[in-house]
């Protein structure tokens, strides 16, 4: 797995200081904003002008952050076999995934699939797709690329919405891109982690807890409040669930977490649940800290910040679990296994 986040926007604002949020960078920005003052009002017709913006903004975050990942993983564009791009920004056929191929100079014979509005579980969902792309396909190499732009959703405040004022709040855009295979070409590929295992969990009778619906007025956002607790009240279910799947016995404290930061609440009740010492969701909380919730770009920015954290000497488990939550509610789980190359980064 060779990772890169990349940030092509221009503004950053600062939420409520119980946020875990110092600043997120968003493209849609004052003069934008100026020219589309009707964004700001969820009843207007805008949906058209926020679809255009994105087919052009959505693949181009997606090109930068991938090639940064392709340069690091030192073979050619192409070479990658297979596409697999998410995003809740799109709204058009041919989607982004076509205009970052062509952006990236990918083989006009890569394997380009396009999964739209999986939200923030959208990036564990693209890995597992790709490991077992890579795992079933000889040679194959799978370009990973989430990319989101919250402009496609942004709007004022709403009276009795107060989960729209949390969307705003605490959502920030941003793109991440990952190369997974199966087979490591010596001297050239160097893994920086293994994807062990992976299952797809949805919490019973949620549907209705995240939900996203594309509206006239742009993408409407709705996350209850509960969402927290049924995290928490089925997260360790899933673990011991995941982990005997693969005969392994962990103790949570041994492990490296990459927690999906979708609120500080969320990582408050995973760290209070599950017993975590302090340091273990840094990663999470300093991406949370630093870009805000960017939906499914945000677990690759945790994988790449544990990745560094590890580069500057400092310990990092072999052994660790990502998680990301979606809509559903989905809880995607992989148990990740720190490559040895890592190591020596
Ligand atoms: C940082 C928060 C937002 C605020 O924390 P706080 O400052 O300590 O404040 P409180 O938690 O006490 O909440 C302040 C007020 O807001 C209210 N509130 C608090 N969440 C709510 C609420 N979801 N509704 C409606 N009122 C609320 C809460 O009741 C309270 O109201 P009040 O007592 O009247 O002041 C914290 O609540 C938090 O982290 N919440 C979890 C956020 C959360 O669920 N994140 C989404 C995870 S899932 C995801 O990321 C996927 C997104 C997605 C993306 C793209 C897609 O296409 C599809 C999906």
């Amino acid at each position: 797995m060779h990772i890169c986040g990349e940030l092509l926007c221009k503004m950053f604002s600062c939420p409520g200081k119980n946020s875990g949020i110092e600043r997120r960078y968003v493209h849609l920005d004052e003069e934008l904003l100026g020219a589309h003052p009707d964004f700001s009002d969820r009843a207007l017709p805008t949906l058209d002008a926020r679809i255009d913006m994105a087919s052009a903004a959505v693949p181009e975050l997606a090109a930068s952050a991938a090639a940064r990942a392709i340069a690091e993983w030192g073979r050619p564009a192409a070479d990658v076999t297979h596409l697999v791009f998410s995003t809740y920004s799109g709204g058009k056929a041919p989607s982004a995934d076509l205009r970052l191929a062509s952006l990236l100079g990918l083989r006009p014979t890569v394997s380009r699939t396009i999964l739209s509005l999986n939200g923030c579980s959208g990036g564990g969902r693209a890995l597992q797709l790709a490991k077992e792309l890579a795992e079933n396909n000889r040679g194959a190499r799978v370009l990973v690329a989430c990319s989101e732009l919250t402009l496609i959703g942004f709007y004022g405040p709403q009276e009795g919405r107060l989960d729209t004022i949390l969307g705003n709040g605490i959502f920030g855009d941003g793109a991440g891109a990952v190369i997974v295979g199966a087979d490591p070409v010596d001297c050239i590929e160097r893994p920086l982690f293994e994807m062990a295992f992976a299952t797809q969990t949805t919490i019973p009778e949620t549907e209705n807890e995240i939900t996203t619906r594309l509206m006239k007025g742009g993408l409407d956002f709705h996350v209850s409040i509960r969402v927290p607790k049924l995290l928490k009240s089925n997260i360790e279910r899933c673990l011991i669930d995941t982990f005997k799947s693969i005969g392994i016995s962990a103790e949570w404290n041994d492990l490296f977490w990459a927690i999906h930061p979708g609120g500080r609440a969320i990582l408050d009740h995973v760290e209070q649940l599950l017993g975590l010492g302090v340091e273990k969701l840094a990663a999470s909380r300093r991406v949370l800290r630093e870009y805000g919730n960017m939906s499914a770009a945000t677990v690759i920015f945790v994988l790449d910040e544990l990745r560094r954290r590890r580069a500057r000497g400092e310990e990092v488990a072999e052994w660790g679990v990502m998680m990301a939550f979606g809509p559903g509610i989905t809880i995607e789980t992989m148990v990740l296994h720190a490559a040895g190359s890592l190591k020596e980064n």
